[in-house]
């Protein structure tokens, strides 16, 4: 059963995932902007840029989180935000923006300079998170449990990241049971998303040097969060 304090640590998680969101003048721009390499480039380094301010927000509100090591704070984020932002941007794609957002969204990332072989397994995985059909109450919490993975590089207090993670995956798992009882693996299902995510963000590292062997800048934020220039 979910205890009152589980109750009180759910709502937290998904009021600050619901509150923090990328500023809906920054996301029209994907239906404004002309459509080149280069524009799509710009467009999508500024929505990344912006995804990653509102995943700092977000992080912040974690319980536990602030609590932490401040340089391991750093290392979570920088650890996590590809994967976090592929998780929060994989919601554009499962709820069908009525403005066409989603497939605009699509064609920009294919139309980026970013090689066929990264874009493969980055669709794959977008088609399967939507195939889960997640609640945003388990958007919220694996998002948050990505962020609280204790083996990042650098992170030197990993049990203390462990205990918080622990308390997240014993309510996702209770709420799963709650939410899918004919679906006994679907709690696995989540988690083995976790695992795709980790390959995704091994590809991610590769596209960031190869737009930078083709000249392409980023944001002081982005440089910061993923160590590139
Ligand atoms: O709430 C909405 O309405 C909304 C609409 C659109 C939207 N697009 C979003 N994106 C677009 C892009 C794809 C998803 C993650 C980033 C944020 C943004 O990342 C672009 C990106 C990525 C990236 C890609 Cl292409 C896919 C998945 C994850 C990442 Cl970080 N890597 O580098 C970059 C920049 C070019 C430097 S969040 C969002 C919210």
């Amino acid at each position: 059963e979910i205890t009152k304090e589980q109750r009180t640590l759910m709502k937290v998680i998904v009021d600050a995932y619901s509150t923090h969101q990328i500023p809906q003048d920054v996301a029209k721009k994907l239906l404004q902007e002309q459509y080149s390499a280069d524009e799509n480039f710009l467009l999508l380094t500024e929505m990344a840029t912006s995804q990653v301010q509102v995943l700092v927000e977000f992080t912040k509100n974690i319980p536990g989180f602030l609590s932490l090591d401040r340089e391991d704070q750093i290392a979570l984020l920088k650890g996590s935000a590809v994967e976090a932002m592929f998780l929060r941007s994989a919601q554009v794609f499962s709820r069908k923006m009525p403005s066409g957002q989603t497939e605009v969204l699509e064609e920009r990332i294919r139309k980026s300079g970013i090689s066929e072989e990264f874009i493969i397994p980055m669709f794959n995985f977008y088609k399967s998170i939507v195939s889960l059909h997640m609640v945003q109450e388990e958007q919220a919490l694996l998002t948050t449990i990505t962020i609280l993975t204790p083996d990042r590089p650098y992170v030197k207090d990993q049990q203390a990241v462990e205990r918080i993670q622990e308390t997240m995956l014993e309510l996702l798992r209770k709420l799963c049971v709650l939410q899918r009882p004919q679906e006994p693996q679907y709690f696995a299902r989540l988690l083995g998303r976790l695992t795709e995510l980790r390959t995704l963000s091994h590809y991610h590292a590769e596209m960031l040097t190869s737009w930078r062997t083709n000249d392409h800048k980023f944001t002081p934020l982005l440089c910061e969060i993923w160590d590139v220039q």
